[in-house]
């Protein structure tokens, strides 16, 4: 990563997020023409859940051009209609998919005082923490100002700038430049994570490279400008993806106080495994365990879809800066988890569910701006002025944790 100046980011990260948080949120993925043109798409996701796409084409250096089409607009079609879409043809051996959890769960199932010596520590602090990358606990995820009922280990692309000091003096960090922090056991465990991060990068850029063509933006030109807006322009601005991992374990949601008492089934309205929420970056890839039910897609009618796993597929969906690049052609569409633990218990850790989303961003530094004929595709005004993915980063890390810890979990 290039040198990046660590101190303008911030300050134009905190300063956005202060001016945001208090903007009311817009609609859903608002359309014009939400009555008639996707009425049918609706319907479709409803009784047969969301599109299967396969990028094989796409990871086939002979695959024929017909082939690289239909997938192309498979996944235009997908997501204009929902952001959201299965995929599989991506090559990794099911087996390897079931490891990871495997490990996930078994790292969660390690006593707390285990777990919390990789825990994350906020920037600037003696501990030598970054505020982002490590081991958080119960609550301490936040989502739309409430508590997540969820574990987690946050890992990030390595921090390849300068790594300046942090506000607290020598020994301290800045957000985001320390090392990750991996738990030592199972012991197993980062060998084959670092493995399967290689691998599903490549399915990322396929993915990306897909996207480019699904949009029609017209082939590259040899020696392309890095910003020219050709459908390679996704793949350059994510060449040094500053990807983000993490892996999450959903104990089951409590009964709330008062259906405790009255009805079991009653529950807490405000208590989610994770609250509604777009993702940041370009791609998500999310790997979870076979709970059903937890998962859930808000279509453009305003129902929740549940999205459970297909064995052996991602389910993939577009981030805020696919949308601001689409200048909205396709939106980065909300998504929930609800586990409640009706869905049986899996293997160790009291019937937690287990998920490990990875997601494939942008370059820290990649300035992020609608494209050019998105805008004109899209016939309304530029939805962003544009800014990094860094600066965006930054604001969503700065209002991802919670710092007083409810008792009550
Ligand atoms: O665990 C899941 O199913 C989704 C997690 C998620 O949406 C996220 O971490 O952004
Ligand atoms: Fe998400």
């Amino acid at each position: 990563m290039a040198v990046y100046d660590m101190d303008d980011a911030l300050s134009t990260a905190r300063s956005r997020h202060t001016a945001t948080s208090t903007t009311p949120k817009q609609p859903t993925n608002p359309t014009t023409d939400s009555t008639s043109r996707y009425d049918r798409p609706i319907a479709a996701a409803q009784e047969d859940g969301l599109p299967i796409i396969d990028i094989s084409s796409f990871l086939d250096p002979n695959s024929s051009t017909s082939d690289r089409q239909t997938t192309a607009q498979a996944i235009n079609a997908a997501c204009v209609n929902y952001g959201f879409f299965y995929l599989t043809g991506h090559g990794i051996p099911t087996a390897k998919l079931d490891e990871i959890i495997d490990l996930a769960r078994r790292f969660f199932a390690l006593p707390l005082d285990r777990k919390n010596q990789i825990k994350r520590f906020d920037a600037g602090g003696p501990e030598g923490g970054d505020s982002a990358r490590g081991y958080q606990g119960l609550g301490e995820n936040v989502t739309g100002g409430l508590q997540d009922m969820q574990e987690a280990i946050d890992l990030y692309r390595p921090w390849n700038g300068v790594e300046e000091e942090g506000d607290g003096g020598p020994g301290t960090r800045k957000t985001l430049q320390g090392p990750n922090l991996w738990p030592d056991e199972p012991a197993e465990l980062r060998g084959v994570y670092e493995a399967y991060i290689k691998q599903v990068t490549e399915v990322g850029r396929a993915l990306v490279r897909a996207m480019g063509a699904a949009l029609n933006l017209g082939p590259a030109q040899p020696n392309a400008q890095r910003d020219a807006e050709d459908e390679d322009v996704f793949a350059r601005h994510c060449d040094e993806s500053f990807w983000v991992m993490r892996m999450i374990n959903y104990p089951p949601l409590p009964p709330s106080a008062q259906s405790a008492h009255a009805d079991a089934q009653q529950q807490d309205p405000n208590q989610f495994s994770c609250g509604a929420h777009t993702d940041y970056g370009c791609v998500t890839l999310l790997l979870a365990d076979p709970t059903p039910g937890a998962l859930q897609v808000q279509l453009k009618d305003g129902t929740w879809l549940p999205a459970d796993p297909v064995p052996g597929a991602f389910v993939v969906n577009v981030g805020d800066m696919i949308e601001r690049w689409t200048n909205g052609l396709w939106k980065s569409t909300m998504h929930r988890v609800i586990h409640r633990g009706d869905g049986g218990v899996h293997g160790i850790g009291g019937g937690g569910r287990v998920s490990v989303p990875f997601f494939f961003e942008p370059n820290f530094d990649a300035l992020v701006k609608p494209l050019g004929k998105c805008v004109a595709e899209s016939g309304t005004p530029r939805i962003h002025e544009g800014s990094t993915y860094g600066e965006h980063l930054l604001t969503k890390v700065f209002s991802n944790f919670y710092y007083s810890k409810r008792t009550d979990w």
